[in-house]
């Protein structure tokens, strides 16, 4: 892409949309969402693989690492219009200009307020004095850049004649694209869709410029006005990873760009982002800033291609699109998941087992199913290994090779260290052994893995509590690991160091089995 007039007046009505990123700017101005300079590059990069036309990398006025930040980034992207956002004030526009200018491709990003309550109490100055500054800065600009952005602050809160005649005065003077943001997140999208029109019908020289929008999603309408705003003819729409803005955030680009893909028949128009890289972008936004993206987030939440119940989960494995309208590859995603719960019906059983390479007949189908659902009453979330264990345990039981007959622990904070005093019956025969930890977790697992005669990495530790109050029963996991092979184990008791010691035999005993029928 090159910084000249054909790229950047594409015009009203072609149908290419604009892919303009802010999560370096509006996202960051989201509470917690800061970023070191480094932080900024990396995701700069991302935001280039992923396609996206322009990034907006700070407003450079700000504050020296806002500058330093907007120089790194445009000295860094080479396929993507770099821009940084001023005020209509010449000192800002040259401050920008200062930390855009070695980009291939700079843009200057100027925003005025049009709205008669910001013009009114925030800028205190009249429409008239605001007409002006608005012209002079993009005037100022565009003697820097042929690549100038005109934002109307507060557009959808403004006077339409009003808000035209500004349009047509930053074109005038030199804006290639003329920004309509709902800065408040107060629109709704039949009415977002007329304003657009309304500057498409009565902005005479409209035809220079590509109409973009900016919104947030204070209503949560943020995805739904860019598009319908898409759908009456704007070619540019700002967003954000993972929707991070200023208050409830901007445009989520993930929602926006799949729309646009998956409803293609309906908007007829296109854009340049890879849409295999939105989920691994959405991971790297989330990991730089430790936001966690929610799990029912759509596009990239982790439940969005995730089916539990059972009639969904059969009818996606006899044809995926009975419950799915997109690829989770199409995304940058492995795959759908089937997650195992109370909800899940005999296929998806069925299909799990096959998986971890079982052939079970009906009847002992039904068993693993019923085994599972009862499990899902009182754990959240059932692994592969959970199923492997209930197949183990309630189809091709053996014998278990050890078995926790006597448990003593001593703990607290005195001078003798914790300590456990164990009886175990190893294939048939009791042993007997007392040993110290480090904690009395780790005596008791200490003692029995010293009596075993195997002591495995210990992968996992979780306890729940099944039932409520102090007297709770509480249940033990621990995932165990032996070379290649790993086991659950559970164990259940009022008293949590009894449950750990159960379930960590019962691991053990699952690991033996599994090691023994390998070596078999
Ligand atoms: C909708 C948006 O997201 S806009 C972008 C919002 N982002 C930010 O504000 C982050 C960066 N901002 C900053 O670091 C600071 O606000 C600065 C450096 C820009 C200005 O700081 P200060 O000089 O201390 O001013 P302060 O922020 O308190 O007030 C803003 C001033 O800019 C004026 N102003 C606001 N918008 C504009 C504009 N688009 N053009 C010209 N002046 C403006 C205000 O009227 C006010 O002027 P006043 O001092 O004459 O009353
Ligand atoms: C500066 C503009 C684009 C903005 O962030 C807004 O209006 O919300």
């Amino acid at each position: 892409m090159k910084n000249d007039d054909s790229t950047v007046s594409t015009g009203y009505q072609s149908d290419r949309v604009y892919i303009f990123d802010t999560t370096l700017r509006d996202g960051e101005q989201s509470p917690g969402a800061t970023m070191t300079l480094q932080e900024k590059v990396r995701l700069a990069r991302q935001l280039e693989l992923l396609g996206v036309d322009i990034i907006e990398a700070g407003f450079p006025a700000a504050s020296p690492g806002d500058f330093e930040a907007v120089r790194a980034v445009s000295e860094t992207v080479t396929n993507c219009q770099v821009a940084g956002l001023c005020r209509a004030v010449a000192a800002d526009i040259d401050r920008a200009w200062e930390a855009l200018k070695h980009a291939a491709n700079p843009r200057i990003h100027v925003f005025l307020a049009t709205s008669p309550i910001h013009m009114e109490h925030k800028l205190r100055k009249t429409p008239d004095q605001v007409l002006e500054m608005a012209e002079k800065a993009v005037r100022h600009a565009a003697s820097l850049t042929k690549n100038v952005e005109f934002s109307a602050e507060d557009a959808s809160r403004s006077e339409l004649p009003f808000l035209a005649k500004v349009v047509e005065t930053v074109i005038d003077a030199g804006a290639t694209t003329v920004n309509i943001p709902d800065t408040v997140g107060y629109i709704q999208p039949g009415e977002y869709a007329n304003i657009i029109r309304y500057l498409a019908e009565n902005v005479k020289n409209i035809n220079k410029a590509v109409i973009s929008v900016h919104c947030h999603d204070d209503l949560g309408l943020a995805v739904a006005n860019s598009l319908a705003a898409v759908k009456a003819g704007a070619r540019q729409i700002e967003c954000t990873i993972n929707g991070i803005g200023e208050r409830a955030g901007n445009t989520a680009m993930d929602e926006a760009v799949m729309n646009l893909n998956v409803r293609s028949d309906y908007y007829q128009c296109n854009c340049g982002i890879i849409t295999e890289q939105l989920y691994p972008t959405a991971r790297t936004l989330s990991h730089i800033i430790g936001m966690p993206i929610p799990a029912n987030k759509a596009i990239v939440g982790a439940n969005a291609f995730a089916h539990e119940s059972g009639i969904h989960q059969d009818g996606v494995l006899k044809c995926r699109e009975t419950y799915e309208i997109m690829d989770a590859a199409s995304i940058g995603k492995t795959g759908n998941d089937m997650v195992l719960g109370k909800h899940s019906g005999r296929h998806a059983i069925k299909a799990k087992v096959e998986e971890l390479g079982y052939t079970l007949n009906d009847d002992q189908i039904t068993i693993v199913s019923d085994a599972v659902k009862k499990l899902a009453d009182i754990k959240k979330e059932i692994f592969s290994e959970d199923v492997e264990a209930i197949v183990l345990e309630e189809i091709f039981r053996m014998p278990d090779k050890f078995k926790l007959k006597y448990l003593q622990v001593h703990a607290g904070n005195g001078p003798i260290p914790p300590n456990a005093s164990v009886i175990m019956e190893v294939n048939g025969e009791d042993k007997q052994l007392h040993n110290f930890g480090v904690g009395p977790i780790d005596a008791v697992f200490n003692t029995i893995g010293t009596i075993s005669g195997c002591k495995p990495d210990l992968e996992q530790f979780s306890v729940n509590a099944i039932t409520g109050g102090t007297d709770a029963q509480g249940e033990v996991t621990v995932r165990l690991r032996r070379n290649n092979y790993t086991a659950i184990g559970r164990g259940a008791d009022p008293d949590i160091l009894v449950a750990a010691g159960k379930a960590y035999v019962n691991a053990l005993n699952r690991l033996a089995k599994k090691v023994e029928e390998n070596h078999a």
